[in-house]
């Protein structure tokens, strides 16, 4: 029997990511609007043979987030992004994110199903809802849902998008140059859904993608996102920082799925994990220190304060963090994930830290599993958490960009080759082939 292989997706977000000083390291980019650096990207996760290129997708600004280069701090189209990256490749997956909250199921059929058929059955929709106050100023027709109820609309949504992907039976489209006919309307219906928060009668005027539909992706936690994620979800998206809390998420969503009726064999769970690879472990734990230099305690303070929802705008880098988080996470936020996440990672330094250094602490990696070392030290504790099957993939997120994927593909992809749990090619043309679904 074939060893099972595990897959792999890189996160295009930038210019700063989860590593919030990425644009400034020396070996990124310098021309984020462009599209050469898209295609530089889109080739090297290729040559990797990563199955998915991941790209997310915010509809609003932050000033502080501008400021300091932080992960959306600018955004380009995700649609038009996976169109450039889909340009200069034939295999790798787009995994597009776009919002049921501010786009209609028109359009997010359309978009999504030309998308499909231009990159030959490449596409994945990631299902986000745009949870948050700054998302809504920019849209004040939307009516504003507490989150269950995004997720209610969210179901409306996806349900209506899959109805017009569907709208063109088989063999409508004909194209006959001999009779002439193009396409035989009889064979066309217009799926006509009403729901309580969405209607569109449809039908869409493209026919069935060559995949049938993008593939679905999702990353929802609370438990009416992970419903929602089990409910819809063919690829996960899950960022936990250890093996056990993987584990339990994967387990969960397993059994929530088979309580929608689904198959749970037929759900990718791919984990982020943050790699920094280097010629020695001593190099790769050198490089991970680097990485501090690069943040300020300015930037870092205003990383944090978004994740944890403190108000740390007036705050003193040099403050005490004991004393930060005992005045001001009055509202919940100490039992938030971010504050949580944060002592966990600073252990005992977390008595006599600055709010300045943890903030820089949380922004080498945010929440995500950071694994240094060299590229066989780190395909072998990715062959092993794989093994374990807390995950069926893993979400690589970058400290620099495009170089991080390409280091992962020289140095990380021919040791997991090595040991058996990655593919040496692709195994076919469509998204949907290569993740087996
Ligand atoms: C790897 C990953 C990528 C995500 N990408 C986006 C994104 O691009 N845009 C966005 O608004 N939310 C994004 N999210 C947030 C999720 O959609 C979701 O809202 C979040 O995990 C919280 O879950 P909840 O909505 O159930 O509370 C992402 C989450 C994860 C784990």
């Amino acid at each position: 029997m074939t060893q099972r292989q595990l897959f792999l997706g890189g996160y295009v977000l930038f210019p700063g990511g989860h590593f919030a000083g990425a644009w400034r390291h020396p070996y990124s980019t310098r021309d984020w609007l462009g599209r050469d650096f898209l295609h530089d990207t889109a080739r090297t996760l290729e040559a990797a043979k990563f199955d998915l290129a991941f790209i997310p997708e915010t509809v609003s600004f932050r000033a502080g987030f501008a400021r300091h280069g932080l992960s959306n701090a600018i955004k380009h189209d995700p649609a038009q992004v996976a169109a450039q990256l889909a340009a200069v490749t034939t295999n790798l997956g787009l995994g597009v994110t776009l919002s049921t909250s501010f786009n209609p199921p028109y359009n997010l059929a359309r978009t999504l199903a030309s998308l499909d058929h231009l990159s030959g059955g490449r596409v994945a929709w990631n299902v986000i809802q745009s949870n948050g106050p700054a998302n809504y100023a920019n849209f004040p027709d939307v009516e504003q849902l507490d989150r269950n109820a995004l997720y209610d609309r969210g179901d409306e949504v996806v349900e209506a998008v899959q109805a017009l992907w569907r709208s063109w039976g088989e063999g409508a489209l004909v194209v006959d140059q001999e009779t002439g006919v193009f396409a035989n309307p009889d064979l066309i219906t217009a799926p006509d859904y009403k729901g309580t928060h969405v209607a569109v009668r449809g039908p869409l005027n493209l026919p069935p993608t060559p995949q049938g539909g993008p593939v679905i992706i999702q990353a929802g936690d609370s438990p009416r996102g992970r419903e929602f994620g089990a409910r819809w979800g063919e690829v996960i998206f899950a960022i936990e920082r250890t093996q056990a809390d993987l584990q339990a998420k994967k387990d969960d969503l397993r059994a929530k799925a088979r309580a929608a009726g689904r198959d749970p064999e037929k759900i990718r769970l791919f984990a982020a994990v943050q790699t920094i690879v280097g010629e020695s472990t001593e190099i790769a734990r050198a490089r991970r220190d680097h990485l501090r230099t690069l943040v300020t305690p300015e930037a870092g303070i205003e990383f944090f304060s978004q994740f944890s929802r403190l108000d740390l705008g007036d705050v003193d880098a040099d403050e005490p963090l004991r004393k930060v988080l005992d005045e001001r996470a009055t509202d919940g936020q100490a039992e938030g994930r971010a504050v949580v996440a944060l002592l966990e990672l600073l252990g005992p330094r977390a008595a006599n830290a600055t709010i300045g250094e943890a903030a820089v602490e949380f922004s080498t990696s945010e929440l995500t599993p950071q694994l240094v070392g060299t590229g066989a030290e780190i395909a072998e504790q990715l062959a092993e958490l794989f093994g374990s099957g807390a995950a069926d993939g893993f979400l690589i997120t970058p400290t620099h960009v495009p170089g991080s994927f390409d280091e992962f593909g020289r140095a990380v992809v021919p040791h997991l080759q090595r040991l058996g749990v990655y593919k040496t090619e692709y195994a076919g043309t469509t998204l949907r082939g290569n993740l087996g679904l």
